[in-house]
Protein backbone atom coordinates (compact mmCIF):
# COMPACT_ATOMS: atom_id res chain seq x y z
CA UNK A 1 0.00 0.00 0.00
CA UNK A 2 1.52 3.47 -1.01
CA UNK A 3 1.63 6.49 0.97
CA UNK A 4 -1.18 8.18 -1.04
CA UNK A 5 -3.50 5.12 -0.68
CA UNK A 6 -3.16 5.22 3.31
CA UNK A 7 -4.03 8.92 3.12
CA UNK A 8 -7.34 8.50 1.20
CA UNK A 9 -7.89 5.37 3.85
CA UNK A 10 -7.15 8.02 6.70
CA UNK A 11 -10.30 10.07 4.99
CA UNK A 12 -12.39 7.52 4.10
CA UNK A 13 -12.56 4.78 6.11
CA UNK A 14 -10.92 1.11 5.98
CA UNK A 15 -10.71 -0.62 2.72
CA UNK A 16 -11.33 -4.30 1.93
CA UNK A 17 -9.05 -6.22 0.10
CA UNK A 18 -10.80 -8.62 -2.01
CA UNK A 19 -11.96 -12.11 -0.62
CA UNK A 20 -12.73 -13.68 -4.35
CA UNK A 21 -9.14 -14.85 -5.01
CA UNK A 22 -8.69 -16.36 -1.62
CA UNK A 23 -12.49 -18.57 -1.63
CA UNK A 24 -13.17 -22.00 -0.96
CA UNK A 25 -16.29 -21.07 -3.90
CA UNK A 26 -18.64 -21.14 -1.21
CA UNK A 27 -20.58 -18.28 -1.83
CA UNK A 28 -23.25 -18.26 1.68
CA UNK A 29 -23.83 -14.55 2.99
CA UNK A 30 -20.82 -14.28 6.06
CA UNK A 31 -20.72 -10.92 6.72
CA UNK A 32 -22.99 -8.08 4.78
CA UNK A 33 -22.72 -4.53 6.11
CA UNK A 34 -24.88 -2.25 4.53
CA UNK A 35 -24.44 1.94 5.35
CA UNK A 36 -22.91 1.05 8.36
CA UNK A 37 -21.75 4.32 10.57
CA UNK A 38 -21.24 5.15 13.99
CA UNK A 39 -20.86 7.67 15.78
CA UNK A 40 -18.86 7.79 19.12
CA UNK A 41 -21.22 10.02 22.29
CA UNK A 42 -18.43 12.62 21.52
CA UNK A 43 -19.90 13.14 18.30
CA UNK A 44 -16.82 11.56 16.27
CA UNK A 45 -18.00 9.63 13.16
CA UNK A 46 -15.38 6.66 13.23
CA UNK A 47 -17.16 4.83 10.24
CA UNK A 48 -19.40 6.30 7.82
CA UNK A 49 -21.74 4.35 5.31
CA UNK A 50 -19.75 1.43 5.12
CA UNK A 51 -20.74 -1.38 2.76
CA UNK A 52 -19.39 -4.50 1.51
CA UNK A 53 -20.28 -8.46 1.40
CA UNK A 54 -18.12 -11.31 2.05
CA UNK A 55 -19.21 -14.89 1.54
CA UNK A 56 -18.56 -17.40 3.58
CA UNK A 57 -15.26 -19.77 2.44
CA UNK A 58 -13.46 -16.75 2.31
CA UNK A 59 -10.62 -14.63 4.19
CA UNK A 60 -10.57 -10.94 3.46
CA UNK A 61 -8.41 -8.20 5.22
CA UNK A 62 -9.80 -4.87 5.90
CA UNK A 63 -6.71 -2.26 5.14
CA UNK A 64 -6.55 1.37 6.72
CA UNK A 65 -4.22 3.34 8.57
CA UNK A 66 -4.61 4.00 12.15
CA UNK A 67 -7.92 5.53 12.95
CA UNK A 68 -9.00 4.70 10.20
CA UNK A 69 -12.31 2.97 12.00
CA UNK A 70 -11.03 -0.75 12.11
CA UNK A 71 -11.94 -1.70 15.46
CA UNK A 72 -14.72 0.41 15.50
CA UNK A 73 -16.01 -2.07 12.19
CA UNK A 74 -14.98 -5.06 14.21
CA UNK A 75 -17.09 -3.87 17.14
CA UNK A 76 -20.01 -3.23 15.66
CA UNK A 77 -19.94 -6.76 14.02
CA UNK A 78 -19.66 -8.19 17.71
CA UNK A 79 -22.48 -5.61 18.25
CA UNK A 80 -20.48 -4.32 20.89
CA UNK A 81 -20.73 -0.64 19.53
CA UNK A 82 -24.51 0.67 17.80
CA UNK A 83 -24.67 1.84 14.43
CA UNK A 84 -26.29 5.72 13.82
CA UNK A 85 -27.47 4.56 10.84
CA UNK A 86 -27.01 1.11 8.51
CA UNK A 87 -27.40 -2.63 9.29
CA UNK A 88 -24.66 -5.48 9.40
CA UNK A 89 -26.06 -8.73 9.24
CA UNK A 90 -23.95 -12.07 10.04
CA UNK A 91 -24.61 -15.43 8.34
CA UNK A 92 -27.96 -13.53 7.21
CA UNK A 93 -28.79 -12.85 11.07
CA UNK A 94 -28.76 -9.37 12.97
CA UNK A 95 -25.31 -9.02 14.95
CA UNK A 96 -27.12 -9.89 18.59
CA UNK A 97 -28.70 -12.91 17.66
CA UNK A 98 -25.16 -14.07 15.62
CA UNK A 99 -23.04 -13.32 18.97
CA UNK A 100 -25.52 -14.77 21.48
CA UNK A 101 -25.38 -17.97 19.08
CA UNK A 102 -22.06 -18.07 19.30
CA UNK A 103 -20.86 -17.74 15.46
CA UNK A 104 -18.08 -14.98 16.12
CA UNK A 105 -14.61 -15.33 17.63
CA UNK A 106 -12.56 -12.48 18.33
CA UNK A 107 -8.47 -12.79 17.75
CA UNK A 108 -7.40 -9.78 19.65
CA UNK A 109 -3.83 -7.86 19.18
CA UNK A 110 -1.71 -9.00 22.08
CA UNK A 111 -1.12 -5.30 23.18
CA UNK A 112 -4.90 -5.49 24.70
CA UNK A 113 -4.79 -7.57 27.31
CA UNK A 114 -3.23 -7.24 30.85
CA UNK A 115 -0.26 -9.73 30.95
CA UNK A 116 -0.14 -9.30 35.03
CA UNK A 117 -3.80 -11.13 35.29
CA UNK A 118 -1.86 -14.72 36.81
CA UNK A 119 -3.91 -17.06 33.98
CA UNK A 120 -2.87 -20.44 32.44
CA UNK A 121 -2.69 -21.16 28.35
CA UNK A 122 -5.15 -23.79 28.55
CA UNK A 123 -7.75 -21.65 30.80
CA UNK A 124 -7.37 -18.74 28.21
CA UNK A 125 -8.25 -21.52 25.48
CA UNK A 126 -11.29 -23.10 27.78
CA UNK A 127 -12.45 -19.28 27.56
CA UNK A 128 -13.48 -19.98 23.77
CA UNK A 129 -15.49 -22.70 25.20
CA UNK A 130 -17.66 -20.32 27.71
CA UNK A 131 -20.63 -19.71 25.05
CA UNK A 132 -21.35 -23.56 25.37
CA UNK A 133 -21.22 -23.93 28.67
CA UNK A 134 -23.66 -23.19 31.28
CA UNK A 135 -23.56 -20.28 34.29
CA UNK A 136 -21.22 -22.35 36.58
CA UNK A 137 -18.76 -23.08 33.35
CA UNK A 138 -18.01 -26.35 34.28
CA UNK A 139 -16.17 -27.18 31.43
CA UNK A 140 -17.26 -30.60 29.91
CA UNK A 141 -15.15 -33.66 28.46
CA UNK A 142 -15.95 -32.59 24.95
CA UNK A 143 -14.73 -29.30 26.06
CA UNK A 144 -11.22 -30.47 27.25
CA UNK A 145 -11.09 -31.87 24.19
CA UNK A 146 -11.80 -28.93 21.78
CA UNK A 147 -9.09 -27.10 24.29
CA UNK A 148 -6.54 -30.32 23.54
CA UNK A 149 -7.40 -29.84 19.78
CA UNK A 150 -7.03 -26.28 19.41
CA UNK A 151 -3.59 -26.16 21.23
CA UNK A 152 -2.61 -28.89 19.15
CA UNK A 153 -3.57 -27.17 15.90
CA UNK A 154 -1.99 -24.25 16.86
CA UNK A 155 1.52 -26.52 18.56
CA UNK A 156 1.19 -24.66 21.66
CA UNK A 157 0.57 -28.27 23.68
CA UNK A 158 3.36 -27.89 25.07
CA UNK A 159 3.08 -24.56 26.45
CA UNK A 160 -0.61 -25.38 27.89
CA UNK A 161 0.28 -25.40 31.82
CA UNK A 162 2.43 -21.89 31.44
CA UNK A 163 1.09 -18.89 32.37
CA UNK A 164 0.24 -16.55 29.04
CA UNK A 165 2.45 -13.67 30.32
CA UNK A 166 5.45 -15.53 30.59
CA UNK A 167 4.85 -16.24 26.55
CA UNK A 168 6.21 -14.58 23.42
CA UNK A 169 4.14 -12.29 21.47
CA UNK A 170 4.00 -14.81 18.42
CA UNK A 171 3.19 -17.43 21.24
CA UNK A 172 0.38 -15.15 22.80
CA UNK A 173 -1.27 -14.82 19.06
CA UNK A 174 -1.25 -18.58 18.67
CA UNK A 175 -2.75 -18.96 22.23
CA UNK A 176 -5.57 -16.40 21.05
CA UNK A 177 -6.10 -18.06 17.68
CA UNK A 178 -6.45 -21.69 19.71
CA UNK A 179 -9.31 -19.82 21.80
CA UNK A 180 -11.26 -18.85 18.44
CA UNK A 181 -10.80 -22.91 17.12
CA UNK A 182 -12.23 -23.86 20.52
CA UNK A 183 -15.02 -21.50 19.98
CA UNK A 184 -15.93 -23.42 16.78
CA UNK A 185 -17.30 -20.01 15.24
CA UNK A 186 -18.34 -19.57 11.61
CA UNK A 187 -16.84 -16.27 11.44
CA UNK A 188 -13.71 -15.09 12.66
CA UNK A 189 -12.12 -11.56 13.37
CA UNK A 190 -8.48 -11.10 13.67
CA UNK A 191 -6.65 -8.15 14.64
CA UNK A 192 -2.75 -7.72 12.80
CA UNK A 193 -2.69 -11.53 12.93
CA UNK A 194 0.97 -11.16 11.23
CA UNK A 195 2.22 -8.38 12.66
CA UNK A 196 4.79 -9.04 15.08
CA UNK A 197 5.19 -12.86 14.68
CA UNK A 198 8.07 -14.85 12.96
CA UNK A 199 8.39 -16.57 9.46
CA UNK A 200 7.66 -19.84 10.84
CA UNK A 201 4.17 -18.46 13.05
CA UNK A 202 3.33 -16.93 10.02
CA UNK A 203 3.26 -19.50 8.07
CA UNK A 204 1.52 -21.54 10.26
CA UNK A 205 -1.43 -19.19 10.66
CA UNK A 206 -1.50 -19.03 7.14
CA UNK A 207 -2.14 -22.85 6.56
CA UNK A 208 -4.36 -22.49 9.30
CA UNK A 209 -6.09 -19.79 8.36
CA UNK A 210 -6.78 -21.44 4.76
CA UNK A 211 -7.95 -24.65 6.34
CA UNK A 212 -10.62 -22.90 8.78
CA UNK A 213 -11.45 -20.84 4.99
CA UNK A 214 -11.52 -24.64 3.05
CA UNK A 215 -14.06 -25.56 6.07
CA UNK A 216 -16.85 -22.80 4.81
CA UNK A 217 -15.83 -20.32 7.28
CA UNK A 218 -15.45 -16.68 6.99
CA UNK A 219 -12.60 -14.90 8.34
CA UNK A 220 -11.77 -10.83 8.15
CA UNK A 221 -8.42 -9.69 8.95
CA UNK A 222 -7.56 -6.33 10.29
CA UNK A 223 -4.39 -4.86 9.10
CA UNK A 224 -2.93 -0.74 8.90
CA UNK A 225 0.21 -2.49 6.86
CA UNK A 226 -1.46 -4.46 3.91
CA UNK A 227 2.59 -5.70 3.62
CA UNK A 228 2.00 -7.58 6.83
CA UNK A 229 -0.65 -9.63 5.26
CA UNK A 230 1.10 -12.35 3.15
CA UNK A 231 0.32 -12.76 -0.97
CA UNK A 232 -2.35 -15.06 -0.80
CA UNK A 233 -4.62 -12.97 1.66
CA UNK A 234 -3.98 -9.64 -0.15
CA UNK A 235 -4.39 -9.98 -3.70
CA UNK A 236 -6.61 -9.09 -5.61
CA UNK A 237 -7.09 -5.84 -3.52
CA UNK A 238 -11.10 -4.94 -5.06
CA UNK A 239 -11.66 -1.69 -2.87
CA UNK A 240 -15.71 -1.94 -2.13
CA UNK A 241 -17.29 1.00 -3.84
CA UNK A 242 -18.55 2.44 -0.25
CA UNK A 243 -15.57 2.86 1.26
N1 LIG B 1 -14.85 5.17 22.34
C1 LIG B 1 -14.51 6.11 21.47
N2 LIG B 1 -14.98 7.37 21.61
C2 LIG B 1 -14.68 8.33 20.74
N3 LIG B 1 -13.88 8.16 19.65
C3 LIG B 1 -13.36 6.93 19.47
C4 LIG B 1 -13.65 5.85 20.35
N4 LIG B 1 -13.02 4.74 19.89
C5 LIG B 1 -12.36 5.12 18.79
N5 LIG B 1 -12.56 6.44 18.53
C6 LIG B 1 -12.04 7.20 17.40
O1 LIG B 1 -12.58 6.65 16.22
C7 LIG B 1 -11.59 6.63 15.20
C8 LIG B 1 -11.41 5.21 14.69
O2 LIG B 1 -10.83 4.42 15.73
P1 LIG B 1 -10.55 2.87 15.55
O3 LIG B 1 -9.98 2.40 16.84
O4 LIG B 1 -11.76 2.22 15.03
O5 LIG B 1 -9.42 2.90 14.40
P2 LIG B 1 -8.46 1.73 13.86
O6 LIG B 1 -8.54 1.78 12.38
O7 LIG B 1 -8.79 0.45 14.52
O8 LIG B 1 -7.04 2.25 14.35
P3 LIG B 1 -5.69 1.43 14.77
O9 LIG B 1 -5.09 0.89 13.49
O10 LIG B 1 -4.85 2.51 15.36
O11 LIG B 1 -6.08 0.37 15.76
C9 LIG B 1 -10.33 7.24 15.78
O12 LIG B 1 -10.27 8.59 15.40
C10 LIG B 1 -10.53 7.10 17.29
O13 LIG B 1 -9.90 8.14 17.98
Amino acid sequence: MNAQAAAAMAEAGPDVAGPDAMGSGITESGITVTGATVTYRDGHTALRDASFQIPTGTITALVGVNGAGKSTLFKAIMGFVRLARGDIRVLDMPVGAAMRRNLIAYVPQAEEVDWNFPVLVEDVVMMGRYGRMGMMRRPRAADREAVAAALARVDMTAFRKRQIGELSGGQKKRVFLARALAQDSRVILLDEPFTGVDVKTEDQIIRLLRALRDEGRVMLISTHNLGSVPAPCSSPLAPSPSF
